[in-house]
């Protein structure tokens, strides 16, 4: 069975889906041509199944980038693709659709480099301060559909919690968002599909500046003395001229609601095709307002979150 895009004209959901297979337009868009750049270089690898990593096969999880300056949105457009897909209030090992930070693969700072951070001297806008490799190897157990154990990382302190981590379990779909996830050649080329949140930069700064002094412990001064030194020419420099690798750019971010339903279509499809190739998983159907009976009316499902066992 074949699934329809429920919430728009089928024709355009159709014009969508086949240009991302086939990479034919460059430019597409749902209403009026800004909410939704498709990118001609959509990535090779297979939507679903079976993939290669270090010469082992295994069942892979579809994984997506997602990238975009500081305060873009990335997270907030991976909170709505995960509250539309019901994947919220539930058991972090039962989710099928998971959404992991960049920010988790921050590198141990030496007490020199944390004390220049304390005065919003040291650079985390900079390739260098990753943990490439651990990001690189952690990425690869992830997609050959093992258990992993994730850093978690402490803004106020700049550095990672100790004894602190985050258990990942294997999932269907990996989200993984951070400021540099397209930069690194060998991490670019694990993405099956790659979204970049493409947010003015003012209003970047506006988000940025109330969230570092309320939520990552930072003062005015702090923060826009580290924006003009650091985040913003690191950001002309690493983080946007990896858009262009992006196969499918957000403008607006989650604000464009229209992008981030296709976008949740789209893993919903991938969602249905995982499932069908496994009996006893949980599937995802569409939202109860976007089923359709036969003769177009929408109906009601009494189901929390879509979410149904697959009828024997
Ligand atoms: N569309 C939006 N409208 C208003 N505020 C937003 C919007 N998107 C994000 N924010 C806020 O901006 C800040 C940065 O958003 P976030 O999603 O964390 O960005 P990123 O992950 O790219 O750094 C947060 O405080 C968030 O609540
Ligand atoms: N100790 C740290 C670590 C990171 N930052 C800043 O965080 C930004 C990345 O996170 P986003 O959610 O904004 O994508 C990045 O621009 C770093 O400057 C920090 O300030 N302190």
């Amino acid at each position: 069975m074949k699934m329809k895009l429920p919430c728009m004209p089928s024709v355009i959901y159709r014009a969508v889906n086949l240009t991302i297979r086939s990479r034919k337009c460059s430019v597409i868009d749902y209403r009026n041509f800004s909410n939704l750049y498709l990118n001609p270089r959509m990535s090779d690898k297979k939507m679903n199944g079976i993939s290669k990593i270090n010469g082992t096969e295994g069942k892979a999880p579809f994984l997506i980038g997602v990238s975009g300056g500081t305060a873009s949105g990335k997270s907030t457009v991976c909170k709505r693709i995960m509250e539309k897909l019901g994947q919220v209030d539930m058991d972090q090992a039962q989710r099928q659709v998971i959404c992991i930070s960049q920010d988790s693969f921050y590198r141990e700072l030496t007490p020199t480099e944390i004390s220049k951070a304390e005065k919003g001297q040291f650079n985390f806008d900079h390739p260098d301060a990753f943990n490439e490799t651990l990001l690189l190897e952690t990425l690869q157990d992830i997609l050959a559909g093992k258990i992993v154990q994730i850093p978690t990382y402490d803004y106020r302190h700049h550095s990672l919690n100790k004894d602190e981590f985050l258990t990942i379990y294997p999932a269907d779909v990996v989200l993984f968002e951070g400021i540099l996830v397209f930069y690194f050649p060998e991490i670019r080329k694990l993405f099956h599909m790659k979204l970049f949140v493409d947010t003015d930069s003012d209003t970047r700064l506006a988000r940025r500046v109330p969230r570092d002094i309320n939520e990552r412990g930072r003062d005015l001064e702090q923060v826009l003395n580290q924006y003009m030194n650091f985040v913003k020419p690191a950001f002309e420099e690493f983080c946007f001229p990896t858009k262009k690798f992006a196969d499918v750019i957000i403008p607006r971010g989650a604000d464009n609601t229209v992008a981030i339903d296709l976008i949740v279509q789209h893993i919903r499809e991938i969602l249905l095709n995982k499932g069908r190739k496994s009996e006893e998983r949980t599937l995802v159907l569409p939202s109860p307002a976007f089923v359709r009976t036969p003769n177009s009316s929408p109906k009601k499902h009494n189901t929390a979150d879509g979410l149904f066992k697959r009828p024997h």
